[in-house]
């Protein structure tokens, strides 16, 4: 018996709403897991060489953790795992492998898929909501925190935006580029990113360019990472000037790099040239928003 589980890549931050706003698109890690003597993991893809094959593997370890707070047998399983996300690069990788670990021990044990219960245990596991809560519901997320748990909103986004992806070869691992933030912030950058987030949420209901632009005028993380991040600044700063993109972010805490695209008729073949042309190597992908967050079953 094979069991298929399946979350997507996701974005945090979206440049002004740090640790608050999220989003899921329609680029999945795929697990099919099959009951075995002992735990194997393959990877196929980003990560393949590099991350555990065996029980220490962040989907086996939640996978476990999760059997054994059902009270559930923890069956050792086989595990394929199919992954285009780059593995620490800003687009969720590690909620993937969370609540991917979550939706299999429900699999394997037959249970419904508790989403609210996913999302609580993935954000606590990480520190912050922004990405597991697109990997578990899909769609565009408004975050926050009441007392220990972790509160999100669905929010209706225009179907047109797509977002273009580069991901440079620097390295940008979430806690060390979470060091590099200030432990407070002044009162009128956090009132200033404050207002770019509500103007940024009209701009994603509507798709009017102009608010897309309030991605890339953050002043509570953008300001600090970037610096750190040669290759992913000389993008930022290209994807800034470029008249065709109305609206830059790093995805997360870097590297990879984000842009809102409006335009029906782009595709990401040009950005990749030009980005060749200026001597930056850089994986780059088109991709459109996911609304369904993570999946049982093919
Ligand atoms: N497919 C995977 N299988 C197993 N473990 C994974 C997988 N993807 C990520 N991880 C684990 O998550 C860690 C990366 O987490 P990290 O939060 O630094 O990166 P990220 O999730 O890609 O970035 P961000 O949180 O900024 O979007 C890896 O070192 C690895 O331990
Ligand atoms: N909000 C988190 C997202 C990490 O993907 C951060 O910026 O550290």
């Amino acid at each position: 018996m094979t069991f298929t589980v399946s979350a997507p890549a996701t974005s945090g931050n979206l440049g002004p709403g740090f640790d608050q706003l999220g989003l899921a698109y329609d680029l999945r890690l795929t697990i099919h897991a099959e009951p075995a003597e002992r735990f194997s993991v393959v990877t196929e893809g980003e990560g393949a060489g590099s991350l555990p094959t065996d029980e220490h593997n962040l989907i086996a370890r939640t996978y476990r953790a999760a059997c054994e707070r059902l009270d559930k047998p923890v069956v050792p399983l086989h595990m394929r795992v199919i992954n285009p996300i780059p593995v620490c690069g800003g687009l969720g990788s590690s909620a993937t492998a969370l609540s991917g670990g979550e939706a299999l021990a429900a699999a394997v044990h037959g249970l419904p898929l508790d989403r609210e219960a996913v999302f609580q245990r993935c954000a606590q596991a990480e520190g912050h909501p922004d990405n597991a809560a697109p990997a578990v519901f899909g769609g565009l997320h408004l975050c926050g925190q009441n007392g220990d748990r972790f509160t999100t909103e669905k929010i209706p986004m225009d179907a047109r935006l797509r977002v273009l992806l580069a991901t440079p070869c620097d390295r940008a691992d979430t806690e060390t580029m979470r060091r590099a933030l200030p432990e407070s912030w002044p009162q009128a950058d956090l009132d200033f990113n404050r207002d770019l987030v509500q103007r940024l949420l009209h701009a994603l209901k509507t798709g009017e360019p102009a608010g897309l632009a309030c991605s890339q005028q953050d002043r509570i993380h953008q300001p600090y990472r970037l610096p750190l991040l040669k290759n992913t600044k000389a993008v930022f700063d290209l994807w800034c000037a470029d008249p065709r993109l109305p609206g830059v972010f790093l995805s997360g805490s870097g590297p990879t790099v984000a842009a809102w695209v409006r335009d029906e008729t782009l595709s990401a073949a040009p950005f990749a040239h030009a980005l060749g042309e200026a001597g930056i190597e850089a994986k780059i992908q088109l991709v459109a928003v996911d609304q369904e967050g993570l999946r049982l079953g093919s």
